[in-house]
């Protein structure tokens, strides 16, 4: 007998509308950082959502719009010529699987390490026919994003009464810091509101936590990513192109003993326009320990979770699928 291939869309996740999606729509936090109640309310939100939007950044549209720009004509090259700038591992382009364990997404991408001295050199010239503009946008888009991300590390300390303000903010500053950076694209996505008479949603990029610090995550107008509320349900981002918006990571989770909790999100694939987004991953160095700053600790309160190094959880997530709960690990069982 011949098996008959699945038609090559029904090889991707969906989800169906009938999901549980939030009926209260609570609003996404925002954050003026010009604002001196700034820190307060980053505090709420990392605690309640771990995850805001954030206005008044003060990294230039002018480096936002040069690289996105960059990153449309770099997608827009005949697929084997993008293919030239892959695989993924570690850095590079990769289309539709993400990551070692079999997972996929309606998306392409290209993946960066954000240490610019040992960037690009290796495949920058694989990017279109004028890397050096690539490279200048690239540049200056990490350099005023990453400003911003220390910027924001160092409210949440204040906020937390941390007299060492830049205990976070020193992290990503190291230059050891093991901080990445990814541009997405997801194509509009084939009309597949029918399959099987239910409504579908295509997964772009499917439900996770970031395993690092903190992302920072800019898109263009095109809707699409959610995350998920404490109660399980997901709530839609509506997108803002001149915002940037804040997702807690598992590191920060931990160096908070709890107290910031990361946050679970997805991207959902858009049926008539693409989305590209961009964002800088801040991460530790590879040989940082990551455990609850002793400055949180209160009275006899104990670690929730096991000791581990930053080389540690990386390999342990690399080994993990998408969806899964990485954290889980390395938690201690508390009796
Ligand atoms: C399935 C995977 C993709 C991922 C590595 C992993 O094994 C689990 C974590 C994933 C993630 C999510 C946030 C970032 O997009 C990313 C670059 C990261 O650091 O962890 C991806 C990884 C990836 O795409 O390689
Ligand atoms: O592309 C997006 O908007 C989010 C993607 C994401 O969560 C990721 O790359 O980790
Ligand atoms: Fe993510």
């Amino acid at each position: 007998m011949v098996a008959l291939a699945k038609p090559a869309i029904q090889q991707f996740p969906f989800t169906k509308t009938s999901c549980k999606t939030s009926t209260l729509f609570p609003v996404i936090p925002l954050i003026d950082l010009s604002k001196p109640d700034a820190k307060t309310l980053i505090i709420k939100a990392c605690e309640e959502f771990g995850f805001f939007k954030v206005i008044n950044h003060g990294v230039p549209l002018e480096f936002i719009s040069r690289l996105e720009a960059e990153a449309v004509k770099f997608f827009s090259l005949p697929l084997p010529e993008k293919e030239q700038a892959g695989p993924p591992r570690p850095f590079g382009y990769g289309n539709k699987s993400i990551g070692p364990n079999g997972d996929v997404g309606w998306v392409e991408y290209l993946l960066f390490t954000a240490n610019q001295e040992s960037n690009l050199q290796r495949f920058v010239s694989l990017l279109g026919k004028n890397p050096e503009k690539f490279r200048g946008a690239l540049n200056d888009y990490l350099s005023a994003v990453k400003k911003m991300a220390c910027e924001i590390l160092e409210l949440m300390a204040d906020g937390l009464k941390i007299q060492q303000r830049n205990v976070f903010s020193k992290l990503l500053m190291d230059e050891q810091s093991d901080s990445v950076f990814r541009l997405n694209h997801y194509p509009p996505c084939p009309d597949i509101q029918s399959l099987n008479g239910i409504n579908n949603n295509m997964i772009g990029f499917g439900e996770h936590t970031d395993p690092q610090i903190i992302s920072v995550l800019r898109s263009n107008n095109t809707s699409g990513l959610q995350i998920s509320l404490r109660d399980g349900s997901w709530i839609s981002v509506p997108p803002d192109q001149n915002s940037f918006f804040i997702n807690v990571g598992d590191s920060l989770q931990v160096l908070t003993n709890g107290r910031f909790k990361s946050v679970r999100h997805r991207v959902l694939a858009n049926s008539s326009k693409s989305r590209v987004s961009m964002i800088y991953f801040g991460g530790p160095p590879l040989s940082e320990k990551i455990a609850p700053l002793p400055a949180l600790m209160k009275g006899h309160e104990q670690s929730l979770y096991k000791e581990f190094t930053w080389f540690e959880y990386k390999k342990s997530a690399y080994s993990s699928k998408l969806a899964d709960n990485r954290l889980i690990h390395f938690e201690k069982i508390v009796a």
